[in-house]
This record gives structure tokens, sequence and C-alpha cells, in this order.
């Protein structure tokens, strides 16, 4: 899976396992698009012998019904999602959404059709977020904008592929009533009997998809034990995460600013255009500029941006929006206006990519499924509120002329209220950036050194290297392995930078002594914690975010891990707790790749042992103590196998050495400053 080297999108999709969930979801997805015209046409062709009305009402039911699952049900079916077996989950969906929608043209009625659309759209809330969660465990970290960028092409590109297909499949039922009376009655019967036939191909094509994780949020106490926590806990949790952790934070107040701008957008937008003097085709070009700015945006924008910080791009693509939302309210141009639209598109196109790639990335495996869905719901009943709110404030504050001298401006309500979703889009984007800013660079340096790859006064290039933590137990040799991979890669040309923790400064050093040397007092558990934050926080300023600012290879011996494993775990401190205080520490700071090495801690102990100097005050710890520290380490590289590699550190220092040269070779995002001092061997990771 990480031999992926190209940047493209095809690259992504050859990844097998991948591209099979790319399939299933490019299928259902265009089952659901041709299930919305078929749904809705059935609708209104049900109600025809009524008065227009009631088929105006029928179809709003239609699209009622659709939507009101994921406003009502999103939080309790990711919570669920979570919990239940994802490949069995999306099986389980898609046969009951072709059970549903070959029922529908049988059963025939207006109220079954109601009744099998919330059941369809119940079936794709456990869907959707069983697939989200399943992402990223099957694309490696730093191809997962590209993914996005895939799953956005296969769950709106095959949109214009429904409408045709559907316009095909009513005029072949057209032809087909000739001879056979039952399509005479109805012409949409083929087009949902086709559907549910979509639903059946990404059964299939899931159930052979081995790879899909068959665990969803079980808990493991600290000596190994999986347990359930119950649905109810599993919301709340959610609920909680959200609000606790910055970056989810400010991911869900830019998504629902940006929603909720768009709903306005959205509300306000015919009107907007007939206020300017555009007919039905101004409105169609206003459309689609901001649906190319849409794909330009998702495409192009991560890519000629991928050296700049994700967090950082998430904020600011929609503060961008916003400006530009409220600078084209205040144009009276169409022309002009378009141009904004196309824009405006493309930083939302950037943003929405963003905020999905950040998803995958920044939220653990174990509640990704129910924040997606959480989030997924709370941006519906926005963007639902807000096209209902953007023409009722329009509507308000009606049309006026404002005069200034001899000039005249006019004041539509359309323009204004456009001017103050733009205004909140600002603001929400500016918060979020602020909620999620994770680096040190100027703005304006990082800018340049993403787009164009070198700063103008420094002269290097991207800023962004590469950060590798080793952890492990007491003697699973970490400073072997640390030492034999920098010299490799420094042997390649790379700027190499070694490090550890604690000591990786003067102060981490004097630190060190305080913490690990028996001759000196016991801390307690909590200042224990408190010092290695410390010590953590001076490293990660002082040598880590500077190194990789420079685009260096950074080698950190310990990071965080050993903090939640020995603190978290051995002292029995809360993990919650431990966290936070390394994310305060770090700012958020993760290393690229972590490599566990894994050993019995007597196995360990007994090398260290063999030093000739006296256990530190850590090492001193009985059995038990080394065992829980052992338990969470595996268990979070086992919830996170991306940014993992677990080596059994009872192999030779020579094999670990091959294993962690094979995966990181191929992840790594830049090429060498320099030519190697030696050719490359044949086979990567020659023994040392
Ligand atoms: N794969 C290996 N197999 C056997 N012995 C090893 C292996 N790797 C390292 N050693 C030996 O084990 C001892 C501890 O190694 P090292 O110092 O690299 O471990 P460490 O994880 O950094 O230890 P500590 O946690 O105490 O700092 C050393 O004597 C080293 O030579
Ligand atoms: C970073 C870090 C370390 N520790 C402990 C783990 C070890 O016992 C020592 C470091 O010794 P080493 O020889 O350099 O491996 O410190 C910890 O308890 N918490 C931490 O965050």
């Amino acid at each position: 899976m990480n031999a992926v080297g190209t940047s493209d999108l095809r690259g992504v999709l050859r990844i097998p396992s991948f591209r099979k969930l790319w399939t299933a979801l490019a299928v259902s997805s265009f089952g659901d698009w041709l299930g919305f015209l078929g749904q809705t046409a059935l609708a209104a062709s049900l109600a025809s012998g009524h008065t227009y009305l009631a088929q105006n009402f029928s179809v709003g039911t239609v699209v009622f019904v659709r939507l009101l699952p994921a406003v009502t049900l999103a939080p309790l079916a990711g919570a669920l999602a979570d919990r239940l077996d994802r490949r069995l989950t999306m099986v389980i969906a898609d046969i009951g959404r072709f059970a549903l929608y070959a029922s529908i043209p049988i059963v025939h009625t207006l109220w079954w059709l109601f009744v099998a659309t919330f059941l369809i759209e119940t079936l794709s809330l456990f869907w959707i977020p069983a697939k989200e969660a399943t992402v990223p465990n099957l694309v490696p970290r730093e191809r997962m904008g590209d993914a996005g960028s895939l799953n956005l092409l296969g769950a709106y590109g095959t949109a214009p592929i429904a409408a045709a297909v559907f316009a095909l499949l009513s005029l072949l039922t057209g032809v087909l009533a000739r001879w056979i009376p039952l399509f005479t009655t109805n012409r949409v019967d083929l087009a949902l009997y086709f559907d549910a036939v979509t639903f059946l191909v990404s059964a299939a094509t899931i159930f052979s998809l081995r790879e899909i994780s068959t665990h969803g949020g079980r808990r493991r106490t600290a000596d190994g034990v999986v347990t359930h926590p119950s649905v109810f806990r599993s919301i709340v949790d959610g609920w909680r995460f959200m609000g606790q952790t910055p970056v989810v934070r400010g991911l869900a107040v830019g998504m629902l600013g940006a929603f909720g701008a768009a709903g306005v957008v959205i509300g306000v937008a015919t009107i907007y255009v007939r206020d300017l003097g555009g007919g039905g085709a101004g409105y169609g070009m206003l459309f689609g500029a901001v649906f190319l700015g849409l794909a330009i945006g998702m495409f192009t924008g991560p890519r000629v941006l991928r050296g700049f910080s994700r967090r950082r791009l998430f904020g600011l693509s929609i503060a961008a929006a916003g400006v530009i939302l409220a600078a084209t309210a205040l144009v009276h141009n169409l022309v002009l206006v378009v141009f904004g639209a196309l824009l405006l598109g493309c930083c939302a196109g950037i943003a929405w990519v963003t905020g999905y790639t950040l998803l995958g990335l920044e939220v653990e495996d174990a509640t990704r499924g129910r924040t997606w869905a959480t989030l997924q719901s709370l941006m519906q009943v926005d963007i639902l509120l807000m096209v209902a709110a953007g023409p009722f404030l329009s509507g308000g504050i009606g049309t006026h002329v404002l005069r200034i001298g001899d000039v005249t401006f006019p004041v539509n309500g359309s323009a204004m209220t456009l001017l103050f979703a733009g205004i909140g889009a600002l603001v929400v984007g500016l918060v979020a950036y602020r909620q999620m800013d994770d680096r040190d660079v100027p703005l304006w340096r990082d800018f340049i050194d993403a787009v164009f790859g070198w700063h103008p006064l420094t002269g290097r290039g991207v800023a962004t290297g590469f950060f590798v933590a080793f952890e492990g137990g007491e003697g699973a040799g970490k400073s072997t392995q640390v030492e034999l991979l920098a010299r490799y890669l420094a042997d390649r040309g790379y700027e190499v930078v070694v490090s550890r923790e604690p000591g990786g400064t003067p102060l981490g050093h004097r630190l060190r002594e305080i913490l690990l040397d028996p001759r000196e007092p016991a801390p307690s558990p909590r200042a224990e914690a408190l010092l290695y934050a410390a010590d953590r926080a001076e490293h990660v300023a002082k040598v880590i975010r500077p190194a990789l600012a420079r685009g260096a290879i950074v080698i950190s011996d310990r990071y965080v891990d050993s903090s939640l494993a020995y603190q978290g775990g051995g002292r029995d401190l809360s993990p919650r707790d431990v966290e936070q205080l390394s994310r305060f520490a770090t700012s958020g700071l993760r290393p690229d790749l972590t490599v566990l090495l894994d050993v019995p801690p007597d196995e360990g102990l007994a090398r260290t042992g063999r030093r000739d100097r006296a256990p530190d005050r850590l090492q001193a710890e009985d059995a038990a103590f080394h065992e829980r520290v052992r338990n969470v380490f595996r268990q979070r590289a086992e919830a996170d196998p991306e940014r993992y590699l677990v080596i059994d550190a009872r192999l030779s220092a020579a094999d670990i050495h091959r294993l962690v040269v094979q995966r990181i070779l191929p992840v790594l995002p830049f090429p060498p400053k320099r030519a190697p001092r030696d050719p490359l061997p044949s086979t990567a990771g020659g023994t040392p």
C-alpha cells in the first residue's frame, strides 16, 4: 500500500482495496441520484390525477422524507456504525436498499413510496459513515487528499450520468410500452428497477473487500479486555469529543459556517440574478460558474498548495470565500458576479476537500464515523435553515436606492443578504483558522513556500520536512535503530536531525536528570507528566519545528506516545489529561510515522541490565508497570495502522532496520537535497 509513489489520482486508484471501495461508492452514489430522480418523478406521477398543489406536495414530501433521517438519526447511526462490523454494515445496507427500491414500483402507492424512501435514507446513514471511516484505513496518510478528491468525484460526478441514464431509461420505457402494457401506466418503473440493481452491484463489490476493518469503537482496558460502550455513551462521547478537540471544533465551526453561507446563497440566488437584470440564462451561468470553481478548487487547490498546512488552509479558504462573496454582493454587474462566483466556488472546493481530508487524518479511527455523522446531520440542519432564512431576510430588507450626490446605488435585500453571509463566512473562517493553526512559520512565508517551492529570502525549499518517532519499552532497541536510520538517510543526501526525549535541548537535559536520576527526589505522577510535557514543549519549539520548517527529516527517540504509555498507562493518570497536556506541549504536531519496537518487558529490561549503569527511575518500576506501558503502546498503534509501523523488536537489529527503511522510503514526500554519498542499494534497506 505504501508503494504508491506518484501524486496523481490514478495512483490512489492503483491501491486495489481503495479501488474497490471507490467503485462501490460511485455505483451506490449513481444509484442514489437515479433513485432521487425516480422517486420524485414517481411521486408526481402517482399524484397526477390530483391538483397542481397536491402534485407539488407529494414531490415535496418525498424530498422531505429523504432529508428527515439525516437530520434526525445521523448521530445515532454514526455511533452504531462505529460499533458494527463495517463491511457487514455496508453489505446489509446495500441489500436493504436494493429490496426497498425494487419494492417501490411493485407496491406502487404513495404511502409506500414515502415509507420506502425514509427507510432507504436510513440505511444510507449506516453505509456512509462506515465508508468514511474505512477510507483512512486503506489509503496512506499522504494520499488522503487525493482519495478525498476521488470520493467527491464518485459522489457528485455521477449525478449528471444518472440524469442522462434516467432520461435514456424513460425513452426506452416509452418504446417498451408499445409491447409491454406494464410500462404504459408508469414510465419510471424501469429506472427504479435498474437503480435497485446498482445497489446489488455495490453490495457484491463491498463483500469481496476483505481489507475493510471489522472492528468499531471498541475500548480496551489496560489489561487488553475489550469493552463495549453504550450507544448513548458513544453519542455523548462524540459530542464531547467534538467540543474538546480544537481541530475538530475548528472543523465543525468552519464547515457549519461555510454550509450556512452556501445555504443563504442557494436561497437568494434566483432573486439576486433577477435584481441584476439577468434571466434564466444568467442564473444558469452563475450556478455553472460556482460548480466549475468547485471542481477547480477541489482538484487543483490541494496540488498547488501541497506543502501548505492543511489546518491553515481550511480556515483561510473559508475566510477568502467570505471576502469574495461580500465583494461580489457589492458589485452590480452580472459578468463580474459570474467571475466572482467562479472564485467563490474555487475557495469552497479547497475548503471542502481540505476539511474532508482533515477529518480522515485528525480524528481517531474509533470516533471518526460518529464525528462525521454528527457533523453531517448538523450541516444538513444548518443548510436547510439557511436556505429558508435567506429569502426571508432578503424580503425583509426589501429594495432601496442609496443616493450619494448625483450618484445612485441600488440596495437590494438579496445583495445585502449575500453581504451578511460573506461577512459571516469571513468571521467563521478566521475563527477556524485560530482554532486549528499548527505552525510557527509566518503565514506569508508558508504560502510562498507552498506555491513556489522556495522562500525568496532563504532560498530554501518547501517547509514540510518529515517527522519520525521511535517508541517502545525499555531496551527495545530504539537508540540503535534511530542511529541506523539517521546514517542511512544522511548517506542518501537527506538533511537528518536526530533527537530524543527527554533531553533533546539544554533545558531538556536538566529535566532528564531530575526525571530519571534515582538520587533525585521522585516527583508526584502529575508533576512527572508536567515535566515530560515541559521537555517536549521545548523540544518541539527549539528543535523539531525549526528543522521541519527547513525541510529536514527529524528522527526522535521517544515522543508523545511515551507519555501516554508511561504516565497514562504505567502511572495510571487519565489518558485524556495526558493527551491534552501533550497536545498543548506540541501544539498538535504529530509524527508522520511512529515506529513501535515491541518487546516483552522482561526481555528489554534484560538487555538494559547488561549496561554497567544502575537502572533509572522508570526502569526500576515493577513488571506490571512495564506490561501496562507495553499495552498502551500496542493499543495506540493498533488503532491507527497508517501512522504506525509495529516491529517485533526480538528480530535482529539489521532485520528491523530493513523493515523501517522499506516503510519509510516510499512515503518520504521529497527527494534528498544533495546527491547520495553511495548509490542506492538494489533492494530497499541494505543491511547496515
Ligand atoms: N534487535 C536487537 N536484538 C538484540 N539486542 C539489541 C537489538 N537492538 C539493540 N540491542 C541491544 O539492546 C540494548 C538496548 O538497545 P538500545 O539502547 O538501542 O535500546 P533503547 O530502546 O534505546 O533502550 P532505552 O529505552 O533503555 O533507551 C543495547 O545493548 C543494544 O546493543
Ligand atoms: C519521553 C518520555 C519518556 N519517559 C521515560 C521512558 C524511559 O524510561 C525514560 C527515557 O529513557 P530512555 O533511555 O531515553 O529511553 O523516560 C516517560 O516516562 N515519559 C515520556 O514522555
